[in-house]
Formats: C-alpha cells, sequence, structure tokens
C-alpha cells in the first residue's frame, strides 16, 4: 500500500487530490455533536494543501436513500473542516454534478473544497457492479489523484471506497495508516484474557461478526441494542426492543457455540425500560425503569443495562488484558439511558488491559460523556470496520488500496 508520504514526495502541486474522508459525525439538527471524525483527517487534508494539491474531500453522511435529503447534507462538516483549518473551504452543493464540477474547477493550489454527501447518489452504495462503476466514473473526473482516509467507511463496498482507487492513482491517508497500524498489533499478538464489548444499534452487521468472534475472543460482553435479539434467542420476553427476528437461528447458534468454545458470553442480567424511545432534542424525562433481563414487561423497549449488569460487566473488564469495545450499552444521548456506557468507558479506563474503542457513535459518547480520549489506548473512528478488520476480513477499501 502506497502512502500519502509517497505521494507527497513524488509531487502534488497543481493536481486535484480527491480524498474520502468519513464526516459521519453525529448531528442534532444542523450542530455537530461530536467532531472527532473531521479532526481525524485534518493531519491528512493539512499536508496536501500544504503541498499545493487541490484537495477535494468527499464523505458520505448518514444513510440517505440514493437521492438528494437536505437532513443529511454535509455542509455542517464543511464549515466545522473550514474552521478546525482556519482557512476558507468551498462546498459544493452535488457530488458530480453542475456545482461539484464548477466549485473543484474554481480551486486554486492549496485550496479545498467539500463536495455534498456521497450518498445521495444512488451509484454510490448500489450493488450493482455497474451501476457503481459508473458513478466511480464520474467522481474520477473531479480528480487527478485518489487518498482513502475514510476508515470508518473501509468495510463497505461502495464507489467512493472501492471502485474509484481502481480508476486513479490511489494512496492510503494518516489516519488509515494509522488505525491499521494499532489493529494490526491486536490480530497478531493479542494479550489474554481478550474481551470483547459490543452494544450500539447496526444490529444485523455487527451479530454477524460474533460469527468469527466466537474463535478469538475469551470474552464477549453484550449491551446496547444487539442484547434483546440474544434474550428473545433465550426465550424471553422482550417488550417492543429492537430485534433482528432473520438472526434468532443464528444468534442461538453462537450462544451453544459459546459454550462448547469455552467462550465467556455475558448477557444482562437486569434492563433499563421505558414506554417508548426518548425523545432526543428535548432530552423530556425518559420514564426509565429497571427490570429483571428475563422479566421485561410487554409493552416497554430496553435502553440501557441495568446497574447488577453494570457491576458484572466491569468485573469482567476488570482482569482483561486487551478489551475492544465497539457499540454504547444504551441511548446514552439521554440521560436516562446513559449510565450503562458511562460504567463501561470507566472500567475500560481502571483496567490494566490494552484498550481500543471504536465506532463513530462509541468515540463520540465517549467524549461527550467527558472522558479523556487520551486516557484510553486506541480510539478507532471505525466501528464496523474495525470489528470487520479484527475478524480477519478482506477489507474493499483497504484492498482497494494495495498497489
Ligand atoms: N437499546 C437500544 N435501543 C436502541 N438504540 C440503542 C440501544 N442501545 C444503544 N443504541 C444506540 O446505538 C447507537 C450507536 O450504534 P452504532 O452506530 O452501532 O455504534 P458505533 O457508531 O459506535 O459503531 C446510539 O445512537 C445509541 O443511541
Ligand atoms: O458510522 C460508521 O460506522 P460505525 O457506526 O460502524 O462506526 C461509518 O461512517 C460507516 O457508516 P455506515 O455503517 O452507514 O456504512
Amino acid at each position: 500500500m502506497k502512502t500519502i508520504d509517497e505521494l507527497l514526495s513524488e509531487g502534488v502541486a497543481g493536481k486535484r487530490v480527491f480524498v474520502r474522508a468519513d464526516l459521519n459525525v453525529p448531528l442534532d439538527g444542523t450542530r455537530i455533536t461530536d467532531d472527532g471524525r473531521i479532526r481525524a483527517v485534518l493531519p491528512t487534508v493539512k499536508a496536501l494543501a500544504e503541498a499545493g494539491a487541490r484537495v477535494v474531500v468527499a464523505s458520505h453522511l448518514g444513510r440517505p436513500k440514493g437521492a438528494p435529503d437536505p437532513a443529511f447534507s454535509l455542509a455542517p462538516a464543511a464549515a466545522r473542516l473550514g474552521e478546525l483549518l482556519g482557512t476558507g473551504v468551498a462546498f459544493a452543493t452535488d457530488t458530480v454534478g453542475e456545482s461539484a464540477r464548477a466549485t473543484v474547477a474554481g480551486l486554486a493550489d492549496g485550496q479545498i473544497a467539500v463536495v455534498e454527501n456521497l450518498r445521495f447518489n444512488a451509484g454510490e452504495t448500489s450493488k450493482d457492479d455497474a451501476e457503481r462503476g459508473a458513478f466511480a466514473d464520474q467522481l474520477a473526473a473531479l480528480a487527478d489523484v485518489y487518498v482513502g482516509d475514510g476508515f470508518g467507511a473501509v468495510h463497505r463496498k461502495h464507489a467512493s471506497v472501492f471502485d474509484l482507487p481502481a480508476r486513479l492513482p490511489h494512496y492510503a491517508g494518516y489516519l488509515i495508516a494509522t488505525e491499521v497500524g494499532v489493529l494490526k498489533k491486536l490480530t497478531e499478538d493479542v494479550k489474554r484474557p481478550y474481551a470483547v464489548v459490543l452494544g450500539g444499534a447496526k444490529v444485523s452487521d455487527k451479530l454477524a461478526v460474533i460469527d468469527q468472534l466466537l474463535g478469538k475472543a475469551d470474552r464477549l460482553l453484550i449491551g446496547g441494542g444487539m442484547v434483546f435479539t440474544f434474550l428473545k434467542a433465550k426465550g424471553h420476553e422482550i417488550g417492543t426492543s429492537l430485534v433482528q427476528e432473520d438472526q434468532l437461528p443464528a444468534v442461538r447458534e453462537y450462544i451453544e457455540r459459546a459454550e462448547k468454545n469455552g467462550v465467556e458470553l455475558v448477557l444482562p442480567v437486569d434492563v433499563v425500560v421505558a414506554p417508548e424511545f426518548p425523545d432526543l432534542k428535548t432530552k423530556a424525562p425518559g420514564r426509565p425503569s429497571t427490570v429483571a433481563a428475563d422479566a421485561m414487561p410487554s409493552g416497554q423497549m430496553g435502553l440501557d443495562i441495568g446497574p447488577e449488569s453494570r457491576t458484572l460487566y466491569a468485573s469482567k473488564i476488570a482482569d482483561a488484558a486487551t478489551v475492544f469495545w465497539n457499540g454504547p450499552m444504551g441511548v446514552f444521548e439521554h440521560p436516562d439511558f446513559a449510565e450503562g456506557t458511562k460504567a463501561v468507558a470507566q472500567a475500560l479506563l481502571d483496567s490494566k488491559a490494552f484498550t481500543v474503542v471504536g465506532g463513530g457513535d462509541s468515540a463520540a459518547a465517549v467524549r461527550i460523556l467527558g472522558f479523556d480520549e487520551n486516557a484510553f489506548g486506541h480510539i478507532s473512528t471505525g466501528g464496523g470496520a474495525s470489528l470487520e478488520y479484527l475478524e480477519g476480513k478482506t477489507l474493499p477499501g483497504l484492498a482497494a488500496l494495495e498497489d
């Protein structure tokens, strides 16, 4: 894999460099609640601009449905990038259309533009190679060189991640190089006991990862929205909680295999429930109550792990030598459901383990809840990406950067 340093030594002055970043930041309306992913790409963008490149930054944000949707505009992220760089950043109101072409054509050496959300175009995420390829051709027309630095999206076989680098000379940016460096060590020489803590809301993606983790981790602690598919698989009531019905048979098999392989599969013993999903905007009282995990009332939704579970999880983290954590333990954005996530973050800090926290929301949670991000071993910008890397999978966005 060629790195950006090689590109810089070859010279980039006057070249249009396409930087595929992951600026998928959490938003409250148009307010960015955590800008960690924007800060993470600054070294790459700065180095290119200082070397005289005409920098075109592109990213997805959220999961719009292949067409423009103002709620998912990258404009706030572009503005924040400009603030952090202390320079003007141009913004194109489309991704490959007239606005993008004119904005890129207007760049002088050393200037930076951000184009609108890649996922406003159906070709970006299409499963059809030709459709993705056609969109990649349009992206390629905007640039001379490709720099991959959106680590959080390297597990996606998307046009800007996988197809575009095949069309341009390609290099890995500083963020990808750093992320891969740390995670590689975890796959090659992991100190045991190795505990993996899994939570969050992208349940279908993450349940699939457990298949491989059962052969790698010594302990698997389950929290967040994942919990309820496990509880249901064990025959318990889960009320209106998140559930992945189609994966119930797979989860039953995981439970059996964990026992057979001697992997400790830790599930909550109590959960915090509420009548409905909380209002994250007003933060109106969430009406939480704590119930035993095997006695959830039918009309209620599970939104956090309970106090006994927090103590249990902390004890399983305390004597681990390596801990990888992806996915908040509950709906941490609301104070009534943040305690489980806080407890796990604190347990990581209290343990002597090498700790890696991965994922846009997990990293944001750590910072928003007031923890010192430098106190963790590594904070990865990618959740699904780091999990799939640790699984040993070939990630499309990394494979595409190979020579
Ligand atoms: N029990 C739950 N029910 C619904 N959503 C949940 C639950 N627990 C956590 N979440 C949500 O999961 C989201 C983060 O999930 P995810 O995107 O998978 O994490 P990451 O970005 O760290 O990989 C948060 O917005 C949080 O509110
Ligand atoms: O937020 C992301 O992943 P993560 O939640 O696994 O950290 C990335 O930006 C990828 O987004 P996606 O899961 O919508 O493809």
